[in-house]
């Protein structure tokens, strides 16, 4: 159906969502509710489920978890969560409401309508809807040129797209409006160019969810099978790369075109039962149903949507460093994301002399434990890494400083292991600037596991400052230097005896171990 573009009647939006209403806090409202505190955004719920307080707590709980292995990059402070009694309540003052009703037109042309009775003019109106039409959904609307779908993906708080599609009635600065906006949370707004029924994702998803039904109905394979079909094969492929993309690639040197020739005869052979729908009668449904349940056993619901997190944040982070390490798909958008909030955190917090860093606080994800079952070495060194990164910004040298042609290298590390982390352990990381002169910063990192204070490494680094263009070392300008010599003013964390100026002491073995060619303490040490 063409969206006419009607006369642009919609107030303007706001330059960025401060408050957000979210009505229906379900499986997808939930997620909404998680984006958009996690992005700072205060966030007013309705939904008269009488559990709707804890289902929510539960899904920005796991969302939280998530962002934690994630990213490092600060998040901003987390906004406000409010729940309410109505509607009016809870729409009041935002600047963008999402509605996540179920999937009923009755229902949501009601709750649309209340909403766009006492949402403000400038506010944005949004439906999660997984395929009602826009039009048909803002029919009854008195501003229905606000109105507009903006479809994300389970789990809203991790899937960053989100599909926007305007109705006859919807302004076109609405949907750039609603683009421009998610931005800073972290999500990607496809404009759609035309209406449909389930836009495009659920389009494709509908498609083979039939043909699925149908092989499972036919009894070509359970639903354990067909799943490990889809995870061990093409769905590795599409978290990177899309369908066309994909078959670009299939084509051979020859691309497209051949794959087309190829393959295009197919379309006419029996390979789908696609335009045939299932009958889902109570026996498929009952025979799906134990096989799902003998698929999960053990597993609940919110424990495979933790695993479903860590799997995400594992290929997100893989993503970013894609494609030479400059991020591919959405680990560009990750890398993007985190540079914003980067930059968001360095312009709030300033860099003033008296800007000591606060504390670095990780949490151990399972992609950092390996077979010994607790974190690996080189994620010590990430970790003190990120930490010295977390001291750089504090005195400056942060990405506009590094985009402007200078930097801090790290030259030399001696790093500790004196206890273990373990998955889930949320490290502390304390710095302290040794010594510096023009061009050397002489750092100290404490690691600390939360749980019980222990120190579980320390890390001793030398760095040099560097003009980037030449490769070669330049004196860092005054105002750096001042706020190193602040922050080494602070003289914390504490070093203890042995904690700095350390170097490994060679080991001597059993007499009767050695023989001529054993390098012993005081050969080696020779050199
Ligand atoms: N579950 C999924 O994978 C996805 C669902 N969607 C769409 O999101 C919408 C919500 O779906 P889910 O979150 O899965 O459903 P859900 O059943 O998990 O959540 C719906 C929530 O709406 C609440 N609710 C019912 N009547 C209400 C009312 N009058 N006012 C406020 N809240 C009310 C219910 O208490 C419930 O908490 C649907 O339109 C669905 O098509 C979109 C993307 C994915
Ligand atoms: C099954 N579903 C139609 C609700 C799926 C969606 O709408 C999107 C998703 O998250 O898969």
């Amino acid at each position: 159906m063409e969206n006419k573009t009607p006369a642009s009647t919609a107030a303007p939006a706001r330059a960025r969502i401060t408050k957000a209403a979210c009505v229906g806090g379900g499986v997808i409202g939930g997620g909404w509710v998680a984006r958009f505190l996690l992005a700072g955004i205060d966030v007013a719920v309705f939904d008269p489920h009488p559990d709707a307080e804890r289902i929510v707590g539960e899904v920005v709980a796991n969302a939280e978890a998530a962002y934690a292995a994630l990213t490092q990059a600060p998040l901003p402070k987390r906004g406000a969560l409010t729940f309410h009694g109505s509607i009016a309540e809870t729409v009041a003052g935002a600047d963008w409401i999402q509605e996540s009703v179920p999937e009923r037109l009755d229902l949501k042309r009601s709750v649309l309508a209340e909403i766009d009775a006492v949402a403000h003019p400038g506010a944005l109106i949004g439906s999660s809807t997984s395929g009602l039409l826009p039009s048909e959904l803002q029919a009854e609307l008195q501003h229905p040129e606000r109105f507009f779908v903006a479809h994300p993906y389970n789990p809203v708080y991790l899937l960053p797209l989100v599909e926007i599609v305007g109705g006859r009635a919807t302004a076109p600065e609405t949907i750039r409006d609603a683009i421009r906006l998610l931005e800073p949370t972290g999500m990607k707004g496809v404009a759609i160019d035309k209406e449909i029924e389930a836009f495009v994702g659920d389009r494709l998803l509908e498609a083979l969810w039939r043909e699925a039904l149908w092989l499972i109905k036919d009894e070509i394979c359970d639903v354990e099978t067909l799943d490990d079909v889809i995870r061990y094969s093409f769905g590795l492929r599409w978290a990177q790369m899309g369908l066309f993309q994909t078959y670009r690639i299939a084509g051979g040197e020859a691309g497209m075109r051949h794959f087309l020739g190829q393959f295009g005869p197919a379309l006419k052979w029996p390979w789908t039962k696609l335009t045939d729908v299932v009958d889902l009668d109570e026996a498929l449904v009952d025979r799906i149903a134990a096989q799902s349940d003998a698929q999960n056993v053990g597993l609940s619901i919110r424990r495979l949507e933790q695993i479903r997190d860590q799997n995400l944040v594992g290929i997100l982070q893989a993503l970013k460093g894609g494609d030479d390490g400059r991020g591919w798909g959405a680990g560009k958008l990750l890398a993007d994301f985190e540079q914003g909030l980067w930059r968001q955190a360095a312009a709030s917090a300033g860099t003033d002399d008296s800007n000591a860093p606060q504390p670095l606080s990780v949490r151990v994800s399972p992609s950092w434990i390996d077979y010994n079952g607790h974190m690996t070495e080189h994620r010590y060194l990430q970790v003190l890494g990120d930490a010295t990164d977390h001291v750089l910004r504090s005195i400056g040298v942060d990405l506009a400083y590094v985009e402007a042609g200078a930097s801090y290298y790290t030259v030399e590390s001696h790093l500790r292991h004196l206890g273990e982390a373990r998955l889930g352990d949320t490290i502390t990381a304390e710095s302290r600037v040794l010594s510096f002169d023009g061009k050397r910063l002489h750092l100290f990192h404490r690691l600390t596991r939360e749980a019980d204070g222990a120190t579980i490494a320390t890390g001793e680094h030398m760095l040099l400052h560097v003009d980037r263009a030449s490769g070669r070392t330049a004196p860092a300008p005054a105002t750096i230097l001042r706020r190193i010599a602040a922050l080494a003013a602070a003289q914390a964390p504490e070093i203890g005896k042995g904690d700095t100026g350390r170097a490994i002491r060679p080991a001597t073995p059993p007499a009767e171990c050695a023989t001529p060619a054993t390098p012993t303490a005081t050969r080696s040490h020779r050199g």
